[in-house]
């Protein structure tokens, strides 16, 4: 028989499970105890979709079987089976739709961190042996096929004696012992029953296993015999259909990790029951952090969704909101039909009640984490609280009254995030508006020279860092009754009578000089103003109509922002009470030409402090080093 090499990213995947430490070995038995529940669910389809299969529900099981003498373990299930090319093309590649995936992070990751992501399924196998075979025959199918491996050097596939029903069985040849592991012990009913019951428990087929027994012989009063029977070892129940109380944290956990394929302990569990109009079980999770393809278009929403015990879409994207696409899980209803469509699905008014109680429940499950495990809301918002802007934006801002409460902003009062209560509650009394000031980074926001004026009346400021989070501001308009209001705004309102009647009358003497710059300028700024925003700093630039600087720069920043490109109507401020301005006024009197370069210079810088890109840098570095050699 020749033997067949792997493909290349099976080898390797293999020689890592050969050659693994992974302190886990045992998940091997978990993995080929779900391909043979995986197997007989889609046996069971067939059931359900075709008339006359001759199969029974109740006959569908996994066997098995240690035999101590040969050192081998067997893992039989009377599922679908293979046919001589399926087991090629199945075990002899790593044919999941996650293997691209698996490709670009096998090379930076130590194998402890690939076996949890990546569940590898079949090849753990080889954790715990170096002989592995699969026997199998496809339902529908008269032959049966063996197929076998050695390890990384290649595989067979022949024909064998013919197995009575369809299925598989997978025998395993447990490695010799060693100081460090026992392999032998996977052939102990006791280590068996403890791994099944900890990993397999909910599997939905029997899993049975003949167990060694005594038993008082019969008419002996003092006299034992030993017997075998075989045992149902796990209890069926589906995780999300027992009681709460009845399940650990460790089995929510450990649910989440296999099925959902992360290595980490979700931040949170959500498991509810619900009666009435709609009857469901839901067991929802929030992940510890967002998956590497959270925020791109290949991330898939949607919760799993079982029609009494049956998965009938694996994810339902109608049932979760997009602002709480990240939560993973399942909902389990006896009132959808299993052979619904997806087409009838989506109009089916069940399915809207399920959606909308889910909604409810995650909300509240998120309102009152904020409330009581703050710390963790934190980082769950860190990994997460962007979707939720989104949220606040999208639809035009109808959902924004479900999800304010939920967001937490940087402020200027410190380095903890701040939800928008919390900054109401903090508002200085004579304080009228929530004022914002949008940049890259906390620390480049920190340094704006237009919150100096905010700052310097004792009022918090927040720190808006995310392209998303001024537009999430202007749908929200208000909250509490408060506006929102940009620092950069030009009615801010801070000075009193008497200081405005002093700028109008600083701003009437200046008039010319202020058309003069504007003049110089040269339609690049709508308005050269005298400003009420700064202290220390000589200009800044702020914006009048909808259009802001940061907007700007998020809309120009979009795909299809080539052409039409979005300009903010830019003001230059300038500060009167700087030496700068003294300077300006001099040079109005006695030399325009070097005003104009002045005009030039202090809309550039203004430009720089904004993060907004210069039109011409080199000239602008021409410009300062002619000033330099003065
Ligand atoms: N007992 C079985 N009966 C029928 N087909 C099987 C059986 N075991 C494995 N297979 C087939 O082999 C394929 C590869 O199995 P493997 O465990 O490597 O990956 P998977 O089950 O697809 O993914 P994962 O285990 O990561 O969820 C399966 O998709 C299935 O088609």
């Amino acid at each position: 028989m020749p033997i067949k090499p792997f493909q290349a990213e099976s080898k390797h995947l293999l020689d890592l499970m050969i050659h693994s430490i992974y302190t886990h070995k045992e998940i091997f038995l978990r993995e080929l105890i779900s391909n043979a529940s995986d197997a007989i669910d889609k046996l069971y389809y067939k059931t359900l979709s075709e008339e006359n299969t001759g199969l029974n529900r109740d006959d569908f099981a996994i066997r098995i079987v240690p035999d101590k003498e040969n050192r081998k373990l067997t893992i039989s299930d009377n599922g679908c089976g293979m046919t001589r090319e399926e087991l090629e093309t199945n075990l002899g590649t790593i044919a999941k739709s996650g293997s691209l995936d698996f490709k670009n992070e096998f090379e930076k990751k130590p194998d402890i961190e690939i076996i949890g992501q990546f569940g590898v399924g079949f090849y753990s196998a080889f954790m715990v042996s170096d002989h592995v075979a699969a026997v199998s025959r496809a339902f529908g199918g008269d032959e049966t096929f063996r197929w076998e491996s050695h390890g990384a050097e290649g595989y067979t596939v022949e024909p064998c004696e013919k197995r009575e029903t369809c299925g598989t069985d997978i025998i395993i040849d447990l490695k010799p012992d060693t100081e460090d592991e026992k392999y032998g012990e996977y052939l102990d009913a006791y280590t068996l029953r403890s791994l099944i019951k900890k990993y397999s428990d909910y599997i939905r087929y029997p899993i049975r296993m003949n167990v060694e027994k005594s038993r008082l012989k019969e008419g002996s009063k003092d006299e034992y015999e030993s017997y075998t029977e075989e045992e149902t070892l796990n209890s069926m129940v589906p995780l999300w259909r027992k009681n709460k109380n009845e399940i650990t944290k460790e089995q929510y956990h450990q649910f989440y990790k296999d099925k959902f394929m992360d290595y980490e302990d979700p931040a949170r569990v959500i498991h509810m029951y619900t009666e009435g109009v709609a009857t469901f079980h839901a067991l929802m999770y929030l992940p510890a952090r967002a998956p590497y393809d959270f925020y791109t278009k290949e991330y898939e929403k949607g919760l799993q969704l079982y029609s009494n015990g049956v998965l009938i879409m694996d994810k339902c994207a109608d049932l979760l909101p997009d602002y709480f696409s990240f939560v993973r899980g399942l909902v389990d209803s006896q009132d959808l039909s299993l052979n619904i469509s997806r087409e009838m699905l989506q109009h089916d008014r069940r399915l809207t009640v399920i959606a909308g109680r889910v909604e409810k429940k995650i909300q509240s499950e998120l309102e009152s984490m904020l409330k009581n495990e703050r710390e963790d809301y934190e980082k769950f918002f860190r990994n997460f609280g962007l979707q939720l802007k989104y949220g606040v934006y999208q639809d035009f801002g109808a959902h924004k009254d479900a999800l304010k409460d939920l967001l937490l902003f940087h402020t200027s009062a410190g380095e903890k995030y701040s939800t928008l209560a919390e900054y109401v509650a903090r508002m200085k009394e004579d304080q009228k508006y929530i004022y914002y000031a949008c940049g890259e980074t906390v620390q480049k926001v920190e340094l704006l020279p237009q919150t100096e004026a905010v700052k310097d009346h004792g009022y918090e400021i927040l720190y808006l860092t995310d392209p998303i989070d001024e537009f999430a501001v202007r749908v929200l308009e208000k909250y509490q009754d408060k506006e929102f209001k940009s620092v950069s705004a030009d009615d801010l309102d801070l000075e009193t009578e008497e200081e405005k009647q002093e700028a109008a009358k600083k701003v009437e003497e200046n008039k010319d000089m202020l058309a003069f710059l504007k003049d110089a300028l040269n339609g690049k700024v709508k308005a050269v103003v005298l400003s009420n925003k700064l202290k220390t700093h000589p200009v800044c630039l702020t914006t009048s109509g909808a259009i802001s600087m940061e907007m700007e720069k998020v809309l120009n920043s979009l795909p299809n922002a080539e052409q039409d490109k979005v300009k903010a109507q830019r003001v230059l401020e300038i500060n009167a009470n700087h030496p700068v301005f003294e300077k300006l006024t001099k040079l109005y009197d006695s030399d325009r030409e070097k005003l104009k370069t002045y005009a030039s210079l202090l809309y550039t810088q203004a430009l720089l402090i904004e993060g907004a890109p210069i039109d011409d840098p080199v000239a602008f570095s021409n410009q300062i080093c002619s000033l330099m050699t003065e």
